[in-house]
């Protein structure tokens, strides 16, 4: 049994407002990429690394892993039109590489801040129950936008009955390949927001709640990114 790794790099980034792809920004001279195969790359369960890369940048992809001793990236994927389309890209490109009870994690390739505990522990989930999510408890108030006038609430959720997920998710093979297929031929979960997690819950599947960490944040918008250049800053990272 295998533990393999998708890192999804397929997007470009709009929120970010940068004129290249925020997954392949450098911050301290690493592209922000590379921190995020590194942390895979490191981890002893770690069998092998499969990127989806966005078009038109997987020749500086390859280059970067050479670079760096990516050593586990086995495979690069062509991403899709949507999020969706990208991690379905990297499930189907498994077939016929991946045994049915192989744990697969997927993880945002602007995710890297990952501690190496938060994969052991969706790992061993995945293991006990077929899937594990990483998560963390929700610590804001939550409030729902009136349906007739989006500038005012009269409505909240209780903190307490929500979890906000992350990423790394991971799945056993067999569940995730058939969940794919299903949801592309009968249009479930693969709306614009959607992801693997969401997808499956639109399909009937129960997920588990793993260990997440509130360092593994994702780097949406150019104040992340400052937080990033901090943290490294902070914490002598290379
Ligand atoms: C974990 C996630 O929020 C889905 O539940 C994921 O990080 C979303 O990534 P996106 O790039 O914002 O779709």
């Amino acid at each position: 049994m295998s533990n393999i790794a998708i890192i999804i790099a397929g997007g470009v980034g709009k929120r970010m407002g940068q004129s290249i792809p925020k997954q392949f920004i450098n911050i301290n001279d690493k592209p922000v990429l590379v921190y995020t195969l590194e942390s895979f790359q490191k981890h002893p369960q770690i069998d092998a690394i499969e990127l989806v890369c966005l078009d038109g940048w997987q020749n500086v992809a390859r280059a970067y892993a050479e670079q760096y001793g990516i050593s586990k990236l086995k495979w690069i994927v062509t991403g899709g039109a949507s999020g969706q389309e990208s991690i379905r890209n990297g499930v189907y490109n498994l077939e016929g590489k991946a045994a049915d009870d192989d744990v697969i994690l997927i993880h945002d390739g602007v995710r890297p801040l990952l501690n190496s505990e938060v994969i052991s522990d969706v790992i061993v989930k995945c293991q006990q129950y077929g899937n594990g999510v990483t998560s963390m408890p929700y610590n804001e108030q939550i409030f729902v936008i009136d349906e007739n006038d989006e500038t005012v609430t009269e409505k909240y959720i209780p903190r307490e009955t929500l979890r906000r997920v992350s990423t790394p998710q991971a799945y056993r093979f067999d569940l995730l390949d058939q969940k794919y297929h299903e949801a592309f031929e009968k249009k479930i979960g693969i709306y614009g927001s959607a992801y693997t997690n969401t997808m499956m819950v639109d399909l009937g599947v129960k997920l588990h709640f793993a260990a997440g960490s509130d360092m593994n944040i994702k780097l949406t918008t150019p104040e992340n990114l400052d937080f990033f250049k901090a943290y490294l800053n902070t914490n002598h990272l290379e």
